[in-house]
């Protein structure tokens, strides 16, 4: 399988992140990138290519232009008032208060942001469009031909909406992959999202779409981040209404109810009659993983692999979470080989 990657990852390197209350330093590193990368080239999973440019056009085809444009700026405004730290926002606009986009950096910081775990730092627009570049390539090359791609991206995409950053997300690489193959001329694509937390942002984007069908497993949002989406009643709205199924489940669930829930998505997904699938492979399911909790263990993610090429469909796979760092790779490298082996 193809590997498309970038270097650049590495100039989204955060201090810190509040989680749980307190500022502790990052857990989505440059490692991650790192010991996949590693893994991929260990096990021979085939070429690593970079990524070609592609400019902002296809990431406008999902994101906001006044959300990209403040993530073009945020740093320069942010340093020019003399602050050589990460930028993090300190307030939102909740409930009753004007959705009105402020003049300041720091307005906006708040304004085009869903949580403090996020720093804008010097790197971020660079290492962020690198990704979305890693995928728009991977789409390209499914495009011309090739079974299944991995676009080993960083910084991740799932929680980044049509006009927000947040989770470690600046642009959703998932999303702005499906809108380059349904651009490209697919008529109907999937996204599958298995991250242990809910893909809000690809979520909000298709959420009115009939063309592109969004599913997610994740822990439940009564307890999990993100909290305030990915319940299993929200189905989409519009003609968008049928094409959005969310799968929660309690923290602490077994391995095979995960699976359960797996196979209904793939019965949905074939049903919908998608003639491609993006898949948003986070392996923070993982059952060492610092940060979720579900049960999944190494050999789970083979199996995982092989169920989703029991749809075979061209599959673009698309790099999320995953914070145990040290097996990462052999989880992520467990999802394509067991993917490839299913022929
Ligand atoms: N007590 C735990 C608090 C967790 N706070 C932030 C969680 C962000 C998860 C990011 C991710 O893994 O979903 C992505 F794939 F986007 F990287
Ligand atoms: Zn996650």
């Amino acid at each position: 399988m193809l590997t498309v990657y970038s270097d650049s990852h590495r100039l989204q390197h955060g201090q810190a992140e509040l989680i749980d209350g307190t500022l502790k330093p990052c857990f989505e590193t440059p490692s991650r990138a790192d010991m996949v990368l590693a893994a991929v080239r260990e096990r021979e999973l085939g070429d690593v290519i970079h990524p070609s440019r592609h400019g902002a056009d296809p990431i406008l085809r999902v994101h906001d232009a006044g959300y990209v444009r403040f993530l073009e700026t945020a740093w320069p405004r942010w340093s020019a008032l003399g602050r050589d730290y990460d930028a993090l926002p300190k307030m939102w606009q909740v409930r009753r208060l004007r959705e009105a986009v402020p003049e300041h950096v720091e307005g906006q910081l708040c304004y085009y942001s869903m949580d403090c775990g996020t720093p804008i730092t010097a790197g971020t627009w660079q290492a962020a469009t690198a990704a979305s570049d890693t995928a728009l390539t991977a789409a390209d090359r499914l495009m011309g031909g090739e079974r299944a791609v991995f676009a080993l991206t960083r910084p991740p995409g799932h929680h980044a909406a049509r006009d927000y950053c947040g989770g470690y997300c600046f642009f959703n690489n998932a999303a702005i992959a499906a809108q380059s193959l349904r651009d490209r001329g697919l008529r109907k694509v999937a996204v599958l999202d298995v991250d242990y937390h809910h893909g809000n942002g690809t979520q909000d984007i298709f959420y009115p779409r009939a063309d592109v069908l969004f599913l997610s497993i994740h822990g439940d949002p009564r307890t999990e981040y993100p909290f305030f989406l990915g319940f299993a009643d929200e189905k989409g709205e519009g003609e968008g209404l049928g094409y959005n199924f969310n799968f929660p489940l309690p923290a602490g669930s077994c391995v095979s109810t995960w699976f359960v829930a797996l196979d209904c998505a793939l019965e949905q997904i074939a049903r919908f009659g998608a003639e491609a699938l993006v898949v948003s492979l986070g392996v923070d399911t993982y059952q060492g993983d610092p940060i979720s909790r579900f049960q999944l263990d190494s050999p789970d993610f083979v199996t995982l692999g092989a169920r989703l090429a029991g749809l075979k469909l061209p599959t673009l796979f698309c790099l999320e979470g995953g914070y145990a760092v040290e097996p990462i790779g052999t989880h992520v490298v467990n999802v394509l080989a067991g993917f490839e082996a299913r022929g």
